[in-house]
Order: structure tokens, then sequence, then C-alpha cells
């Protein structure tokens, strides 16, 4: 086995190039194995396994600073960079993380989680090295999805004035997630098959050296014969006319192929882009034929690529939402949907299938997704933009500039909302109420359960005026749906739970939570009043009111960063009344990043438990009766 030698590019690099492809077979058979019980980005890791290896082959990491765009793809750099023993802890509680991590290896020069960073990266760290009189290669590995990221388009325009010295690979799978989108894709699509160009380019070059003397000089004029042959071969070189050596397109599943190139990557002097076509899930069958099912997947067994069924239970949020906007479509044919490049994660099939003319992926592309619907909105249709927490923060001052100061009638369905697990730090849903809080104009809610998420659903998309309703990833609570849908009242809080010693205000997913916490502290004789908050903006000042009146402590609790979350504009409202007695403890993500783990763990972590909650309640009662 060549892949016990290696954990080290140095160790990498004694191997013979005739060596190479057969450790790239223990590599994917290795990837395949260790996935199999762990889970993890299989696709993309698959189809990157050579070009990584040529990557650590050719060049010198650490000192060339090699930088993965969204970075679910570097587990085959995490290999080669003294990890692979670390796998079986893949994206687990204090284990391998599933994206680069400074802090796992001095070869991880750059975090990602987030796609179309790493242009902007690379050319940040191309300038320094200049600016410092350094030299050695920066080096950039971006999918064709993630180039369709606004950051990315940015970078290239600014690399390709600069002339910098850098290396931009485009690794090219005609894949995001699902199947790529765009005029960019389009234009990768004719590059990919322009065969014929580079054809022509050789085949022209050795007949012209072949002529003796008039041959080399000739060969300059020629060259602008062969750009001009370029541009009518290959529509459009987009990279070229930006400045950049276009090199490709190259096999990136033939090592020799892929060698050469880099090797003449590394020799060009300023911006180069490598355009390598992969295959997403190369060399595993059920990958290959779907490599949208194997993008992300859990525990599998390795002969079928069949998953290991989950328990049945309550359907999921994400899935609630997508059944019902189909549902609310049918009678409503203002509904649209846009999503960012995430239509099977925001469970949008079944609205694209029904209504694919009303249904819009718009790539990784979030800014322009927000404003999009910001467009839309004005012409009366009604936008319903399904999008994750996280990638929300990429539109944020679209959500600002274009959707909440215009008043517009958007919907954000804002999924993954709360922590999501094994993505960690880098894709936490625990932001969007700080961000979206300061907004005039904007509606925030989340529902207890599956049952109201379809009724808040249906009164965001009959309300006028921007609203987000938010949901986790995970299973409801197990509640039957009604059959009719009704309008939850703006602004208005439940009470489920009564008690009169203590006030928990639940916020969305934390109500099941703080009702089991009330059934541990009815067991101690504490009797917890349980609200339903369901709104985080507008407030439900009726029911603080009452509370304060009551002289009933508060606890919020909510699964989202404390500073500038519900309990913050609990205490804003207390404060602005000038209700300088009321108790109020904020419950929730304190002010650091939670690493990968899953939810149950991270929510231990913060003390989102019943146990916790209920603990904090004790140690309030306990000092109030010791001041008594
Ligand atoms: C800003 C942002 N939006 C969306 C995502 C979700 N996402 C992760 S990977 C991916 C597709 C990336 O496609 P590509 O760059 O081509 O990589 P491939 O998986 O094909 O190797 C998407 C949409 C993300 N990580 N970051
Ligand atoms: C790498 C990335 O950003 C996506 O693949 C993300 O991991 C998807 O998350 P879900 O698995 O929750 O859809
Ligand atoms: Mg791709």
């Amino acid at each position: 086995m060549l892949l016990e030698q290696i954990n080290s590019p140095d160790q990498l690099k004694r191997l013979s190039v005739e060596e190479l492809p057969k450790l790239a077979e223990e590599i994917r058979q290795f990837l395949i194995e260790s996935l199999s019980k762990t889970g993890g980005h299989l696709a993309s890791n698959l189809g990157v396994v050579e070009l990584t290896i040529a990557l650590h082959y050719l060049f010198d990491s650490p000192r060339d600073k090699m930088l993965w765009d969204v970075g679910h793809q570097a587990y085959v750099h995490k290999i080669l960079t003294n990890r692979r023993e670390m796998f079986p802890t893949l994206r687990q509680y204090k284990g391998l993380c599933g994206f680069p991590k400074m802090r796992e290896s001095e070869h991880d020069v750059w975090e990602t989680g987030h796609s179309s960073t790493s242009l902007s990266g690379a050319m940040g760290m191309a300038t320094a090295r200049d600016l410092k009189g350094e030299d050695n290669k920066v080096i950039a590995i971006i999918g064709d999805g993630a180039l369709t990221g606004g950051m990315a388009l940015e970078a290239l325009n600014h690399i390709g004035e600069t002339k910098k010295d850098l290396i931009v690979i485009l690794n090219d799978n005609e894949m995001s997630i699902s199947p790529n989108v765009g005029a960019l894709h389009n234009h990768l699509a004719r590059l990919r098959t322009n065969k014929s160009y580079n054809k022509i380019k050789e085949e022209v070059e050795q007949l012209l050296m072949k002529i003796p003397t008039v041959g080399a000089p000739f060969a300059k004029t020629v060259e602008r014969i062969k750009d001009s042959l370029k541009y009518l071969v290959v529509s459009g070189v987009l990279f070229e006319t930006l400045g950049f050596t276009y090199i490709g397109p190259v096999d990136g599943h033939k090592l020799d192929e892929l060698m050469e190139s880099l090797r003449l990557a590394g020799k060009t002097k300023g911006p180069v882009l490598v355009h390598v076509v992969t295959k997403k899930g190369y060399g595993y069958k059920p990958a290959e034929n779907d490599s949208v099912v194997y993008h992300g997947v859990g525990t599998y067994k390795i002969e079928s690529g069949a998953f290991q069924k989950k328990a049945g239970g309550a359907p999921a949020y994400p899935a609630v939402f997508g059944d019902t906007l189909v549902r609310l479509a049918a009678n409503d044919e203002r509904i649209v949907a846009v999503t960012p490049a995430m239509l099977t994660g925001s469970k949008l099939e079944k609205f694209q299938a029904a209504y694919p003319d009303r249904c819009f992926d718009v790539g990784i592309a979030e800014q322009h997704a927000v404003t999009f619907a910001a467009g839309l909105a004005t012409q009366g249709i009604k936008p319903v933009l399904a999008i994750y927490s996280t990638f929300l923060q990429r539109g944020y001052d679209q959500v600002v500039h274009d959707v909440c100061r215009q008043n517009l009638p958007v919907v954000f369905a804002i999924d993954r909302a709360g922590f999501v697990g094994e993505d960690g730090e880098t894709h936490q849903g625990i932001y969007d109420i700080s961000f979206l809080r300061n907004q005039p104009n904007l509606v925030i809610m989340m529902p207890k359960d599956e049952n109201e998420l379809q009724h808040m659903l249906y009164t965001a998309v009959n309300h006028d005026g921007p609203i987000a309703v938010r949901y986790s990833k995970e299973a409801g609570v197990g509640v039957p749906m009604d059959e009719e849908f009704r309008v939850i009242p703006i602004g208005k809080s439940e009470c489920v739970r009564e008690g009169n010693d203590v006030a928990i205000l639940a916020f969305g997913n934390m109500v099941p939570i703080a009702l089991a916490a009330s059934e541990r502290l009815a067991a101690d004789g504490i009797e917890a009043r349980v609200i339903n908050a369901r709104f985080a903006k507008p407030l439900d000042t009726e029911c603080l009111d009452e509370l304060a009146r009551e002289q009933i402590p508060v606890f919020t609790v909510e699964e989202a960063c404390i500073a500038g979350g519900f309990g913050s504009a609990v205490l804003e409202y207390y404060a602005a009344q000038e209700q300088v007695g009321m108790v109020v403890k904020v419950l929730g993500v304190p002010d650091y990043y939670v690493e990968h783990g899953s939810i149950a763990e991270q929510r231990a972590e913060v003390g989102l438990t019943p146990d916790a909650i209920a603990e904090e309640v004790r140690r309030h009662v306990a000092q109030k009766i010791q001041k008594a």
C-alpha cells in the first residue's frame, strides 16, 4: 500500500510519477470506505483525487499557498497532509473538521466553508508576497459552482488587471450541488469542448517549427493568428479577455495531462487559469450516477451505495416547507420560489416539478437572489426566497438596501436556522435574528412545531411587507397537521404552559426544550409559565407588560447568538419601559464560534438543554430565596 507511506507532501514527492495512479486508486478507495462510516462530502472529493495529488507533487505546500474554495473538497488535501488517521472522526465533535482548518495543519492556509472566497484570499496573499519581495506560488482551487459567486467575479476582475503571478485551478465538473446553472456555465461548456482549438494550435506550432530558420521568427506572427483563431474557434474566451493565460481544458483524471498543464502554469508569468475538467463522484458508480445525492452523504453500504435508513418520525422542517409551498402556490399564482443553488437542500424539488416556470435557481449568488426577489416583488409577484440562514449573510446589504428599505413583500424562508451540526462554525444559522432585527418593516418569526410552520408560511405569503420565517433542519415535533391554513396574528405569542413562579419565553424550536425544562422544574415545585414567543420582531409587548405587572422573572431561550437576538430585544423593551426591577436572563449562544459536532452536542456545549435551562432557573430561585 503506497498510501500508508504517505503522510506529507515530501513523502509524496518521493514516489515516481508512474506510482501516482496507484496512489490515486488507494486514496479513492480510502475515501469510499471511510466516508461510508462517517458520512461527509463524498462526490466532490472523489472528483479531485488526481488534481490534489498533482498539486502537492509539483508545488511546495505550505510555502506555496493552496486555497480550497468552499473547502468541502479538501479531504484529499488533508489525507496528504498527515491527517489520514483522523478520518474516523470526520465532522464529529472535537474531531477532524470537514473544511480547511488552520489549527489542524500548516498546510491549511485559508479556512473556507462558504463559497467563492478563494480568489480574493489568493489575491491578498499574492499581493502580500510581492510587497514582501517573496516568490512563493499562490494557488486557488475553485469549482464551477463557486465561480458563479459574485465575490469570485470581483476577484477575477481585480486579479486580471494587476497581472499578479497567481494560479487559479478551475475544477469544472459541470455541477454545483445540483447541475450548475448560468451563462458562465454555458461558456465553460464551450471551452470544455474546444479540443479542436488546442489541436489546431499544436499542429500549427509543430508545422512552423519544422520550417528551418524562417520557422521560429514566423511563429511570432502566427502567434497572433493563433489568438484570433482562438477567438474564432472558442467564442468569448472570457478568461483571456480578463487578463488570464488560459490553459485547458485538461482532463482532471489523467495525471500526465494534469502534471504537464500544472508545470506550464507554474512557469507562466502573471495570472493563469487552468481549466480542469473532472467528474463529480469519479470512481464510485453510485456517486457518479447521482452526484446530487452523493454531494453530502450520511453513512452508506459500500457495495450498493444505499444509505442507512433513518427512523420514521416527524417530517423535517425543510420538507414541510417544500410541501407547504407547493400547496400555497396552487391557490396563489403570484408565488414563485428563488434559491441560490440550494434547490435540493431547501426541498424545492416538488415545487420545481409542479411549477418549473416559477422556480428560479440563480446559482451560488445570494446577493443577486435577494435583489432579484426584490425586483419580482415590485411587480406584484410574491417571491419566496428559500435560503439557509448562514448563506443569507452573503446577501445582507441587499436585504437592507433593496428589500426592507423599500418595504417590499419578499418572504425569506430561512432554513437551517439554529445549530446545523456537522458543518460546524462556518454554517451555524445563529446570526440572522441579530442581523435582521435592526431592519425596520421586517417581521421575524419562528414556529414551535411543523404545524405552526405551515401556518406561518401561509401568513407570510399573505403579508404585505418583508417577512422572515425561520426553521431548523431537524425533524419536527410530531404534531398533527391542520387541514386548513390559518393566519398567525403578527406579533402575538401564545402561552403553552401556565405557571407563576417564572416565565420561560422560548423562540421557535426551543419551545419543546423549554416545556421539558418546565417539567423538571415542576418536580422541584417551581411552576414555570412557558410562552411560545413566535416573533422576535415585532415583540408581543402586551405579554411582556403582563409579566412586568406580575413581576415574574423572565428567562428567554433561543438557538441563536445572544448578542442582538430575541432575548436582547426583550431586554431593550424592558429597559425602554424603565422596568428596572424586571429580572431577565437571556439563554442562547455565547460570544464564540461553535464548532462541528452533532446538534445535541452543540446545544449541550452552550446550555440549551432541558437540564441546563432548569438548572439556570433553580439557580435564580435559590439566589432569590437567599436574598429574601
Ligand atoms: C456562499 C455559499 N453558498 C452556498 C453554499 C453551499 N454549497 C456548498 S458546495 C456548493 C456547490 C459548489 O459547487 P462547486 O464549486 O462546483 O464544487 P463541487 O462540489 O462541484 O466540487 C454549494 C452551493 C456555500 N458553501 N457557500
Ligand atoms: C459545503 C456546503 O456548504 C453544503 O454542502 C452544505 O454542507 C449543505 O448543508 P446541508 O447538508 O445541511 O444541506
Ligand atoms: Mg462543480
